[in-house]
């Protein structure tokens, strides 16, 4: 990338720097022109396509050198390591359909599923011997194997029937008398269990109903563009928008431990692409539906197995069928990544996500073009104008290689022209803007009961992001950095479902990250306008909120004092929303008066009074209630030499291994923190936080419990106290409340059970399946912890 882009001359970077959308098509030209002479282009392009150079193919001899290190693993007893070589195995083995007798990935699975039942993985084990069927349907080994899985998982008619298959296929006298014995097992354990032997896989959870969707409206603002309105009142905690998305790819640290289609994390018995190494699935539905690839196998009779009865042959066709069922018309997002190209896995993932929309533009063209297809079709906003020029520059390069990479694939239906390169441009910006990020709880270890010491969980709860997606009408809701809906994804469906009652005509609008609460309205904007490139317009940033003016602010030097002392930026961000409310005349008193009683009814009148009592001015370094100077040169410096103090005790905390001396710094550093800064400002709060999680490691739990609650007063202050993040600070107080034996905890799981459901509705429960283990835990019986407790 960086010698295309410094071999282009100066004057056409000039130029495309300076672009503007309508300029496109000719700066796209000349670049496209000028890289149709330069052999470096050409050869790079050659590098990224051509098979015989690929990182991503096939490969029988590591894969057999994969398979009999798996093999040793196996023979020592280190199932394993024996199953991460089955799998590597898996991955680079070619697939020959046509070898259907001793076919080796038949025997990777068999292999596989072997260690996948020595670690008690039976599910896995099953499935892996039902793929190995789908390859070899006459496969002794697999349908014994797969009888002795079904043997432990209690499927006893399922059993017998898998080994009296296995007996028909196998020809060996010693194979057949392994089997038998076997069969005869099950026969025994079918009779003793009558009627539950006939038990069948009960893994698949129910599918909680979904209520039904509210209606919307997209409506054009000139603050923020069109955004997404509802037609009538919306009632907390309803779903109002679920969407697949119209492409989505996995994010690059994300390749070996998240399914590249679903995006759930991997289990032990993934499977890769038919035919390359690079992407994973977790189920065979999932490489279908990316791949579009089937061991498309209908059962006939195979010599081995002819003479069998009816219903084993229909058990058979059943097996060897799988449950994947190809959806009509669907266009299979990695195909053309697919025959020994690798430029997916070099170029970077918004690019390849490009790809994937352009190519779905093109699979579904009926009579119109692929430009207009891809206008038509994804009518979303973009940033090209604002963006920083060699990023302007970066897209058109990204924007000309991508095109050539697909012509591999598609020849004549994708022409290479200036206008078909311009609209990749405005496409990548499109993604920069409208792209989701899909994330995933990071799921904490849930350890042992309470009365068995060593268990633990403080840290907070975290999302991690593992996809980029484009969901065409999800890209419609603005941002706000108090929004009134939230969003969450399930595999990779988007669910946004409303957080509190909103009136009819309301804009729903999402956080695109930053929130009220989380931090102030400076850094918030910042973000936004680094990712999104805009100056945010939502109520949080142009109306006065408590949070904001606490958030960061000093402690007043009058003792008892409650008014707020602001730093210069942040006096001038407050100063700019009180500015524009005194100059709206029009809805000057209304609207004053409604700000105020907000700010009243957040609880904290001596806050909210400094805006009367300041005669509206925010005057740095003085307290807005009673004019007290503070130094905040010498504060500053004073609160840097706790941050360090700070960052002793979380370090001491990850290593799970808290000395006292750390422990009464960080205790004295927070008080002298108290004295310099207002009661709520936030890192008050997380240092509070970081003493719960200190305590409970050192394993005094009511000193805990204590600093748990003062951060929470803290942050209640600062979000509304049904946010999600006070939930999640609950979850830590509940957990610590139960270890205790407070009563306390009830109510606070009400809270918990309560917040959780407005923003995740009845999959709150499956996202974070920690939230059953708190509620087992509450039952004495059954205790267990989040928390982490003093190590023994
Ligand atoms: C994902 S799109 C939302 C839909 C967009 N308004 C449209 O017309 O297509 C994001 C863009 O909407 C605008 N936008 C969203 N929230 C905004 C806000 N709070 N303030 C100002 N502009 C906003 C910005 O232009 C941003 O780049």
């Amino acid at each position: 990338m960086e010698k295309l882009k410094s071999a282009v001359p100066e004057v056409l970077k000039q130029e495309i720097w300076k672009s503007t959308p309508a300029e496109l098509p000719s700066t796209c030209s000349s670049l496209l022109d000028f890289f149709h002479h330069l052999p470096q282009f050409h050869q790079m392009v050659k590098d990224l396509t051509d098979p015989a150079m690929a990182l991503c193919c096939k490969d029988q001899s590591a894969a057999l050198e994969a398979k009999l290190k798996g093999n040793e693993c196996f023979s020592k007893g280190d199932y394993p390591n024996a199953l991460l070589s089955y799998s590597q195995a898996l991955r680079l083995a070619p697939v020959d359909i046509d070898d259907m007798e001793k076919n080796p990935v038949a025997v990777l699975y068999v292999n596989r599923a072997s260690a996948l039942q020595k670690v008690g993985l039976l599910l896995e084990c099953l499935r892996d011997c039902s793929r190995a069927l789908r390859v070899s349907p006459n496969y002794a080994k697999a349908w014994f194997r797969r009888g002795k899985a079904n043997i432990s998982l209690g499927k006893f008619e399922d059993a017998i029937r898998d080994l009296n298959i296995s007996l028909k296929a196998e020809i060996s006298s010693s194979g057949k008398r392994q089997i038998e014995a076997e069969l005869n097992v099950a026969l025994d354990k079918n009779k003793g269990m009558g009627s539950s032997g006939k038990k069948r896989n009960q893994n698949f959870s129910e599918v909680p109903d979904e209520p039904d969707q509210v209606k919307l409206r997209c409506l054009f603002k000139k603050t923020k563009g069109r955004g997404m309105f509802c037609v009538d009142d919306v009632s907390e905690a309803s779903l109002v928008h679920k969407e697949d998305p119209y492409a989505a790819i996995v994010l690059k640290k994300c390749r070996e431990t998240h399914c590249h289609f679903c995006f759930n994390e991997l289990p032990a018995d993934a499977i890769s692409c038919l035919s390359c190494s690079i992407p994973l699935y977790c189920s065979d539905q999932c490489q279908l539906q990316a791949g579009g690839q089937k061991f498309d196998r209908s059962f006939t009779n195979f010599k081995a197995l002819e003479g069998l009865p009816d219903d084993l042959q229909n058990y058979i066709s059943d097996v060897v069928a799988g449950n994947s069922t190809p959806e009509t018309g669907h266009i299979a997002e990695h195909r053309h990544e697919c025959l020994g190209f690798h430029w997916p896995l070099i170029l970077p993932s918004e690019v390849v996500l490009a790809g994937r929309i352009l190519v779905k533009v093109i699979e579904q063209k009926k009579h119109a073009s692929v430009v207009s297809n891809l206008i038509r079709i994804l009518d979303l906003s973009h940033n090209y104008p604002q963006l920083p020029p060699e990023s302007k520059l970066e897209m058109h390069i990204y924007s000309i290689i991508l095109v050539h990479c697909l012509q591999h694939f598609y020849t004549t239906e994708l022409p290479i022209s200036g206008i078909m390169i311009s609209k990749l441009v405005i496409l990548l910006s499109q993604i920069q803007v409208n792209s989701m990020a899909v994330v995933r709880v990071q799921a904490p270890e849930v350890r042992g009961p309470v009365y068995e010491p060593g268990n633990a969980l403080t840290s907070s709860l975290e999302q991690v992001k593992v996809g980029q997606a484009v969901y065409v009408a999800g890209s419609l809701f603005n941002h706000s950095c108090r929004p009134n809906i939230h969003a969450y994804f399930l595999s990779r469906t988007l669910y946004v479902q409303a957080t509190e009652y909103i009136l009819a005509g309301s804009e729903l609008e999402l956080s695109y990250g930053p929130q009220v609460g989380q931090w102030d309205c400076k850094d918030r904007q910042q973000l936004l306008e680094d990712h999104y490139s805009f100056t945010c317009q939502c109520t949080g940033c142009s109306e006065l909120n408590v949070s904001d003016l606490v958030i960061n602010a000093y402690r007043c030097t009058k003792p008892n004092c409650l008014g707020v002392i602001l730093d210069s930026t942040i006096a001038r961000y407050e100063k700019q929303k009180l500015k524009l409310l005194l100059d709206a005349p029009a809805v000057y008193s209304s609207s004053l008066h409604k700000q105020i009683e907000k700010l009243k009814g957040a609880n904290i009148n001596e806050v909210a009074r400094c805006i009367f009592q300041s005669d509206y001015k925010l005057e740095p370094q003085n307290c807005l209630v009673c004019g007290s100077y503070r130094d905040l040169e010498a504060s500053c410096a004073a609160t840097s030499q706790v941050d360090s103090c700070c960052k002793r005790l979380q370090d001491a905390i990850a290593s799970n291994e808290v000395p006292n001396n750390i422990l009464q710094d960080a205790l004295r550093c927070t008080d002298l923190l108290r004295t310099i800064l207002h009661p709520f400002n936030k890192r008050i709060a997380e240092a509070e936080d970081n003493l719960a999680q200190a305590f409970c490691l050192v394993g005094e739990l009511q000193a805990a419990l204590d600093h748990c609650k003062a951060s929470i007063q803290i942050l209640e202050k600062l979000y509304d106290p049904n946010h999600i993040a006070i939930g999640n600070e609950l979850i830590k107080l509940a957990s610590l409340q139960i270890l205790v034996g407070d009563s306390a905890a009830s109510d606070s799981m009400s809270r918990i059970t309560a917040i959780f459901s407005r923003y995740y509705g009845s999959h709150a429960d499956d996202i974070y399946p920690f939230l059953r283990h708190l509620k087992a835990s509450q039952d004495v019986d059954k205790r267990v912890t989040l928390y982490p407790l003093k190590a023994q």
